[in-house]
This record gives C-alpha cells, structure tokens and sequence, in this order.
C-alpha cells in the first residue's frame, strides 16, 4: 500500500515538474513547490492511516480537492460568529449535500487553516467520520465526509469549525489601520481559492449553491454580505445578521465585510457603503451606477440579482473590483473625483452575466469570464461615451497587453487563452491576458460574423442558455459554431492559435484612432521639448483624464526620460500627489525608470498604503530592476507585508524573488 502511495505521489509530482519547466518566469518558485509537494507527501505516507489521507486533485478542477461529480453540495447555510480580539470566526455550517452515484460513501470538500471541530449529519443526528489530508503548499487540504446509510440520496452535514488568524481569503484590520482609527474591520476577498480558508466547501466554481448565513458581530459595527439583508436582530450585547443569497452562487462569490460602515442610496437598486471618511466622495464618483446598470441591461438582458450595491475597502484591498454579487467590492484607489476611473463599476456590473451568471468551470478558462466582461464592460463605455473612447480604451488594453506578455515572455504557457493549471496555483497564473486577450478575441469574432448587429443577439442567446451553469471554452466553442453554422467567415477562425497558441493575439482589430491623435502629436511635443527651451509645451487642459493617462503611458513606454525634464513637470503638474491612481502610477513608474532618486519615497509610501496589486506588483518589479534601490525596497516589503493581504504579499515575495 505505501509503495503504490509512494509510486503516485511520484507521478503526480513529475507530471507537475514537467508541465512548470515550460513556466519560465516561476523557476525559483516551481523549485519550492517541488519541495513543498514532496515534503507534505512524505509526511502522509509517514501519517499513515486514521485521521489523514492522501490529498488527490479533482478530475473536474485542477484547484480543487472536491468531488462534486460523486456528491455535490446544493445548498449553504453558515453560522457564524466574529471575534477580533483573536482575529477569528466560529461556529457552523450546514451543507446539504446530493449523493450522484449509489456506491459513493464520501462527500470530499476544500478546506485551507480550518480548525474542525466535528461533524454530525443533521437529519439521523448521526457523528461523521472525517479524514484531513495534510496540506498541499497553499491550495489547502481535502476534507472527506463519510456519508451514513440512510434511504434516501440527499444529506445535510452541519461542521463546527473556526477559521485561522491568517486565513489567506480575510483580512483583518486593527483599528489604528483603518480611516476612523476607532473600530476593527475584517474584509473577505475569495477569488480564487481562498473561500476554503472561510468555510469548508467544494471550493471550484464548476459548483453553483445558494447560500444564507447568521453572522453574530458587536453592535457598533456593520455587517454587508454578497447577498440580500433578511433582518438585523438587536440581541444582548451584540446583533444577529441573516443574510440570503438565492441565485446559486459559486463559492469564491460568498463574501463578507465588517466593520465601522455608513451607506448611502446612489440609485433605485444602488447603495455605496463605505467608511464614514469616505462615503460623501464615494456617492458622488459611482453617482452613475444606475445609467452603467441599465446600459448593462439593454446590451445583456434582464439584471437577476434584485440590488447592486458598492462597498469601498480600505486601501489595502488587493484589487480594483471584486464582482461580489448584490455587492460589489472596490478599492478606494477609483475615488479621483472626476468619475474617470468608474470603468471598474462598469466592468463589475458587466460581470452580473459574465462570471456570475454563467461561470468558468475551472480557472484555466478564466478567459470566460474576463475577456467576455472587458468586452462587454467596453460596450457599456462605448454607449454611455462614444465608440472612440470604447475604442480608444481598447486600445489602452492592447498596450497593457504587450507589456504582460514582454513580462512573462511569448512563449509563456501562461499566456495561452486555456491555461494548463496543473500545480499551478491561480495567483500565480493571474495576469492581464485572459482580460485583454480575451476580450481582443471576441472583437474579432464580432467583427467576423459582421459587428454587433449581429453579435449582441447572439451574446444574450449564450447568456441565457448557460445562466445559472459553468462551462469550458469547449463548450463555448461548439456553441458559437452552432449558431453561426450558417456564416461561412466562420470556417477562417484560427481557433488553435487564438486559444492554445502563446503571445499575442494573431489579429489586433483596427480600432477607431481618433482620440489617440492628440496623444501621440502631445507625446512627440514632449519627446522634442527640453527644459531650456521654455515652459512645458502643454497645459493639461487640452485632453480628458483617461488621454492624460495614456500619455503617460507613451512616456513610460518611450526611453528613460532626463530627470531635469520630470523635475520641470512635476513642479507644473504636481503628479506625485495626485488623486488620479492610474495618473500617479504611471508617472511614478517614469520615474523609477528614469532613476530618479526623489521619487523613490513617495514611491515606496505609496505602494505602503495602497495595496492594489494592480499598481504595486508592477512598482516593487521596478525597483527590482533597479539594482541601486532594490534592497531598499525588498527592506520595504519586509517591513509592510504584515499590513498587506494574503494574495498581495504572497505574490510580491515572489515577484522580488523572496524565498516564503
Ligand atoms: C489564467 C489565469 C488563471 C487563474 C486566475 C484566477 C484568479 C486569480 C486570483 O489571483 C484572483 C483574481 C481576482 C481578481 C479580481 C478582480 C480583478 O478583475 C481586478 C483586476 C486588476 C485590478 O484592476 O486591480
Ligand atoms: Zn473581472
């Protein structure tokens, strides 16, 4: 028996080598996996029987442990209590769960830094045994229920657990760490993997369940879950929250946020919810939820979620959005208080159909979900703006784009449309292509099959069809054939290469040029421009917010600029200080280039409170090229990461090449 253990632990660790040898970028850190994955399978094998077992991946998603094609969970029901003085939550959740196949005896789930305490099947009142596997590096541990005799198929298993202090899905803020200085403040961020570390489930979005939950917090905070309120009952010394989501969700969309919150109503179905410090300048940038919500509407069909709130983070939430149903999440970093930056609430909003309603089966086709809500998210601007500026965006995007792809190099797998995810965790595969790639893509599929005409029908046919249900690129594929079998230009779609075929797209589509005109005729001003020659040969005010930041771009992209030429600018333009991120950003980053050494500390303190990975993992790989200031900002990072997130700090360590 252990031989045979050891013979599989062997293959599934060379099938793992061979495939990471390809993943250029991630050498050190397939070594350390490597290391990891063998040192945990040693430690099973000496484990031996009884409470452990052998963690297996899933056959139906290579980031899952769970086995829903044996027995499915169809329904949550969590129970829980927060504790800040330990930075934990305890108490219960009910899964009920379908048993598919007569001879199946187990119901496997996800569990990451769960503290299981025991399980019973509710109904018969009957204790489980469990076994835990020990856990594979950060994907977590399997947890196998076994299912009692009973007539008939259908279970529910009520597990009392608590989460761990570190818990890489949540993250807990002190107090001092927060704009009001006075409350603590917990926040959840799920996608990809990390429900687990919240609550034992069948953590792979191939798994659609409706959820409800009890929350018991102090009564001095707010409770906003990616669901609809039922009741908030006032008990002794705390309050009892009933939260219900009744759209069958996959488990990286449960979501959850506690803390000092006020709300204001921006719209009929609409309420931002923010921090007291914040929610004045938050009503007023998502003012035109509404206007995005119904343009969403007219190009996707009905809105299925009843309300579509926004919550602003603090700032050290890891992303610009998270498309937590009825709730999205946002980062702070979209306040610049011209509303230029609410593309990310359109792209949010997109994802109600893209993502939400009809759902990636696993994250090697996570192009299924962004490329298809970049595109629609485009078509949302370019209805509420005008077709230049969808244009003149995508375009921005193709830029974005390049620069991945020069980062992870062309022959990347990684930068695939389909991704092979075998032992290879999703953070680690997170990138702009499945966004940008996968959203050039289906421009063209459009433009083959003449425009949106005839497109946009076609979109809404696959939305309804595959609502509430998760699907593979496959099945995409042979849907779209199927209703395109009377176009002949179908027959020229080089599906291999678009999908299967690393580096950049093999067609970029001729996308409207009008409002880069400007640009480039202001960037080859600035190119020709020198200090001596007289004042800065714009004044700013000629062009929009979102042209300022694709001319910054153009400079970032351009040679290292004379720092005597970025000293004359900032002291016009005071960039460092801006409110604009994407403004900030860039201009930071010419900085970097040009090695100018004033910049490094507005740098270094900005990537210290903003904890977008957006903005941060692009700064801290530059000042990793730059050999001078590297230590510094490795000494940063050490000094920082305690306040950042589980997903930013793990995946900067690996950026700046830190052994974890
Ligand atoms: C091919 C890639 C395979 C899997 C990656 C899937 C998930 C990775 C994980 O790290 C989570 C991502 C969550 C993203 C949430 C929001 C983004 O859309 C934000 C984009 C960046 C930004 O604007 O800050
Ligand atoms: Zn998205």
């Amino acid at each position: 028996m252990r031989i045979l253990k050891l013979f599989d632990v062997a293959r599934n660790v060379s099938n793992c080598v061979i495939r990471r040898n390809f993943v250029r970028n991630f050498e050190p850190f397939i070594n350390m996996w490597r290391i990891l994955i063998l040192s945990n399978c040693f430690l099973l094998i000496l484990a031996g029987d009884g409470g452990t077992r052998m963690a297996r991946f899933s056959p139906i998603d290579p980031s899952s442990f769970s086995r829903p094609d044996l027995a499915v969970v169809t329904n949550i029901k969590l129970s829980l209590k927060v504790h800040f003085d330990q930075k934990i939550f305890s108490g219960n959740c009910d899964l009920t769960v379908k048993k598919l196949h007569e001879n199946v005896n187990e119901v496997v789930l996800d569990v990451k830094d769960l503290d299981i305490e025991s399980i019973y099947e509710t109904e018969t009142n009957t204790k489980c045994k469990y076994t835990l596997s020990q856990p594979v590096g950060e994907f977590g541990s399997e947890l196998a229920i076994e299912i009692p005799p009973k007539e008939v198929n259908n279970y529910i298993f009520t597990i009392n657990y608590k989460t761990r202090p570190h818990a890489s899905g949540l993250q807990w803020l002190e107090p001092e760490q927060t704009a009001g200085k006075k409350h603590p403040y917990v926040f959840s961020q799920f996608q990809a993997i990390h429900a687990r570390s919240f609550l034992p489930c069948q953590d792979t979005p191939y798994v659609k369940t409706k959820y409800e939950a009890l929350i018991n917090a102090p009564t001095d905070l707010s409770v906003v879950m990616s669901a609809i309120r039922d009741a908030t009952k006032p008990m002794i010394g705390y309050n009892l929250h009933h939260f219900k989501q009744d759209v069958p969700i996959q488990s990286y969309l449960i979501a959850i946020a506690i803390g000092a919150l006020e709300s204001r109503k921006i719209g009929p179905r609409s309420t931002v919810w923010a921090e007291k410090e914040f929610i004045e300048m938050a009503a007023n940038e998502f003012a035109n939820t509404e206007k995005q919500l119904k343009t969403a509407e007219d190009i996707c069909g009905p809105y299925v979620w009843g309300i579509y709130d926004l919550l602003v983070l603090p700032p050290s939430f890891p992303f610009g959005g998270m498309e937590n149903p009825c709730l999205t999440f946002v980062t702070p970093t979209l306040l610049a208080g011209d509303r230029s930056l609410a593309n990310v609430v359109a792209h949010e909003i997109a994802h109600s159909w893209t993502g939400n309603l009809v759902t990636n089966a696993n994250f090697e086709h996570f192009w299924l979900n962004e490329g298809f809500t970049v595109f629609i998210e485009r078509k949302i601007l370019g209805r509420l703006e005008s077709p230049q500026v969808q244009d003149f965006d995508a375009y921005g995007g193709t830029v974005e784009l390049k620069e991945a792809i020069n980062e992870l190099g062309d022959s990347n797998p990684l930068t695939c449309l389909v991704v092979n995810l075998t032992g290879v965790h999703p953070d680690d595969a997170f990138s702009t292509v499945p966004y940008e790639k996968g959203q050039t893509f289906l421009r063209y599929l459009e433009t083959i099959v003449e425009g949106p005409a005839v497109f946009e029908p076609f979109l809404r046919k696959y939305f309804d069809t595959y609502k509430y249900r998760s699907l593979t690129t496959d099945e995409f594929k042979a849907f779209f054939i199927e209703y395109f079998s009377s176009t002949p230009e179908i027959k020229n779609i080089e599906w291999n290469k678009w999908l299967h075929t690393p580096g950049m797209p093999p067609v970029i589509p001729d996308y409207d040029k009008t409002l880069l005109k400007t640009i480039d005729e202001m960037k080859q001003r600035w190119l020709n421009w020198d200090e001596k020659s007289g004042p800065v040969p714009f004044s700013g005010d000629e062009i929009t917010s979102i042209q300022k930041i694709q001319l910054l771009q153009d400079i970032f992209e351009s040679e290292p600029q004379p720092i005597k030429k970025l000293e004359v600018l900032e002291e016009k333009f005071k960039f460092t200080e801006v409110q604009n991120a994407e403004i900030k950003f860039r201009w930071l980053r010419i900085g970097i280039k040009a090695k100018w050494e004033k910049i490094v500390d507005p740098a270094l303190n900005w990537v210290n409170e903003v904890g977008r990975m957006k903005y941060c993992r692009p700064l801290y790989r530059d000042f990793y090229n730059w050999e001078e200031m590297r230590a510094k900002a490795i000494q940063n990072f050490q000094d920082n990461r305690k306040n950042m997130m589980h997903v930013s700090a793990y995946t900067i360590a690996h950026d700046l090449r830190l052994k974890e």
